[in-house]
């Protein structure tokens, strides 16, 4: 199994290493166009094999795409992460031009890969996947929904107070500070609903600060987040690998599911060894279906702003 992860910045270092952590995959190649970068990163993650117990060889490349070849899965992390104050649509002027090259490279050299998008503005830069490369759509998968289910899952045990282990809940719609749709109506604390335990009102905090996780530690860090994203990508890149069929939320592209069309979004799937397996329908409240139609709004004037 080799895996590429472009970008050898946090979030790609980070997924890098978790990958390699978890040990299922034979190697992973770190490419960055900053001279020597990825190579650095790559000896310096290498060096912590004895230490941390795994066996993946971890390589570094400046921008030689050669090295990625026969990828089975491909990870973008390249681009500009935002800064205080910033939402992530406004990274799209300068993000858009390097995802679209790096994923027509990486699709040339590995014809047969995967392709995680992480670089935001993300569900646009899914779209802009789609529109830039034949993949099927199966094989193009967004990362969002994760990473924003794993901060739902971390406000939820502390509002109710319980270990993260207790909880479980899933986020769905766009990637940004106002379309993440954490579906309350669905948050259990062992199987329970986690509106037996806390008030609506602590509920709705639990939501609103869920939606602003990322713009919460990018004002804390002074740049976005890398650990738990870094680690939202392992678990996607875990799935297909080994196969798992597991549910996620991510950014796929619809054609009429969930009443939606034409546009990436954050939506339950499947994942296994072919990518996107299925995507899930799961029943929403009102108030759910028509937060994801006003997110989904918001995602198709971000579209718009491509120039496809
Ligand atoms: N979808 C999600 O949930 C998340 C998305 N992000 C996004 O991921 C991206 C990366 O964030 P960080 O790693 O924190 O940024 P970073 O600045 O630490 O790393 C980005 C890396 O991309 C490299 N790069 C730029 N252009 C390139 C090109 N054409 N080819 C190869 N490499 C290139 C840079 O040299 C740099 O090393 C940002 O757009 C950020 O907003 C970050 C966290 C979560
Ligand atoms: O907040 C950001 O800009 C980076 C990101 O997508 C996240 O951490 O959720």
């Amino acid at each position: 199994m080799k895996v590429t992860v472009v970008g050898a910045g946090a979030v790609g270092a980070s997924c890098a290493e978790y990958i390699a952590i978890k040990n299922f995959a034979s190697e992973v190649v770190l490419l960055d166009i900053k001279e020597g970068y990825a190579e650095g990163k790559a000896m310096d993650l290498m060096q912590t094999a004895s230490l941390n117990g795994f066996d993946t060889k971890i390589t570094g490349s400046t921008n030689d795409y050669s090295k990625t070849a026969n990828s089975d899965i491909c990870v973008i992390t390249s681009g500009i992460p935002r800064k205080p104050g910033m939402t992530r649509e406004e990274l799209i002027g300068i993000n858009a031009g390097i995802v679209k090259t790096v994923s027509s490279s990486l699709v040339e050299h590995s014809p047969n890969t995967i392709l995680i998008v992480v670089s935001n503005p993300m569900d646009t830069m899914t779209y802009l996947t789609h529109k830039t490369t034949d993949l099927p759509k199966h094989r193009i998968i967004g990362m969002g929904g994760a990473l924003d289910s794993a901060r739902f899952k971390y406000r939820l045990a502390e509002a109710l107070d319980a270990p993260i282990s207790d909880v479980d809940g899933m986020v769905i719609g766009g990637h940004s500070d106002k379309g993440m749709v954490p579906l309350t109506s669905h948050a259990t604390r062992n199987s329970i609903n986690v509106s037996e335990f806390i008030s609506e009102e602590r509920l709705n905090q639990v939501k609103e600060d869920t939606k602003v996780g990322g713009a919460t530690l990018t004002k804390l860090l002074g740049t976005s987040a890398w650990y738990a994203p870094g680690a939202a990508v392992s678990g996607l890149v875990q799935a297909i690998a080994c196969d798992q069929k597991k549910m996620f939320p991510c950014s796929t592209l619809l054609d009429g599911e969930y009443g939606l069309s034409d546009l990436c979004i954050g939506v339950p799937v499947i994942l296994g060894k072919n990518g996107i397996e299925k995507i899930v329908d799961v029943p929403l409240s009102d108030a759910e279906k028509a937060h994801l139609a006003e997110s989904a709004e918001g995602v198709k004037k971000t579209n718009g702003l491509l120039e496809l």
